[in-house]
């Protein structure tokens, strides 16, 4: 049944499991993401985000609980199937074909054509001034749409993947540590995006291992740890040092330097001893 609630989730897994024959990725995971919002979802590696993000993507099912997409529970075989619900995900590689044009890129595998196979022409001009327009509209600055992708600066393709995810009719966007590659200055070009996206009312699920980037636009903070819901928080209650203190395993951390400080330190004299007997 479809909700016509505008803050109701886009997406929602309520308890979900997910195991790899023995090995547990998953367990007893709630998460949600609604319009105009960007949750995020933090964890050190293996602490199960890709897996997370798979089951909402269609590359996996969940093996307990439940997915729901618009409030319907949904079972995806596939990544197509995702995306025909409008959910899109844009991978640390981004897909895209480095030597071919930007305008080429922005429509790769959806490209425009006229006629019928084996006279099927590809529509160059229209595609050109489209992807011009759509990222123009987003505010991107290309200097030529001509030019090939590997001539844009890392924060600049990202973005590119993201204008093309919403250009084709994403709601939901779903980005694989998208800055995690970057310097800081293309991380906030990157960031600035993220925020446009949410702008624009789509539900943004944003994977990092930066406490300090998903902060900056986050709305919701997820931490996972070990496979399972370590922190579900929004942003109102929880701190900067909070979520960086969850990030770096505060509690383990303490722990580590209590049992530091009382170790003996290293014996000093001994060694001098031992130097000068030489
Ligand atoms: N296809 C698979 N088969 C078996 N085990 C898997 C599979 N995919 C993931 N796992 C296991 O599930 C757990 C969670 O892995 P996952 O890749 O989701 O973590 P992650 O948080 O994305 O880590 P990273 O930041 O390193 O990518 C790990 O113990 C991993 O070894």
């Amino acid at each position: 049944m479809s909700d016509n609630d505008p803050s109701s989730p886009l997406v929602e897994l309520a308890g979900v499991g997910k195991n790899f024959g023995n090995i547990i990725a998953l367990s007893d995971v709630s998460f949600a993401v609604r319009p105009a919002e960007v949750s995020c979802i933090l964890g050190d590696n293996g602490a199960g985000k890709s897996t997370l993000i798979k089951i909402i993507s269609g590359l996996h099912q969940h093996s307990t609980g439940s997915y729901r997409v618009d409030g319907e529970p949904v079972k995806f075989t596939s990544p197509r199937d995702a995306l025909d619900r409008g959910i899109a995900t844009v991978y640390q590689d981004l897909a895209l074909v480095p030597l071919m044009p930007v305008w080429r890129n922005f429509f790769l595998g959806s490209e425009l054509t006229s006629g019928v196979w084996p006279f099927r022409q590809i529509r160059a001009e229209e595609m050109r001034a489209t992807a011009d327009a759509e990222l123009k509209a987003m505010g991107i600055e290309v200097p030529d749409i001509n030019q090939p992708v590997n001539t844009l600066s890392g924060g600049q393709r990202q973005v590119l993947a993201i204008a093309r995810a919403i250009h084709f009719g994403a709601r939901v966007l779903i980005l694989d540590e998208p800055t995690a590659a970057l310097g800081v200055k293309q991380a906030g070009v990157v960031l600035k995006y993220i925020s446009s996206a949410r702008e624009a009312g789509l539900g943004v699920i944003l994977i990092s291992h930066n406490p300090h980037h998903a902060y900056l636009v986050g709305d919701h903070f997820t931490v996972l740890k070990q496979g399972t819901v370590d922190l579900s928080a929004p942003r109102s209650e929880l701190a900067l040092d909070e979520l960086t203190h969850y990030m770096a395993g505060g509690a383990e951390l303490e722990t580590l330097q209590h049992e530091l400080r009382r170790m003996d330190p290293p014996d000093v004299g001994a060694v001098h001893e031992l130097s000068e007997s030489r």
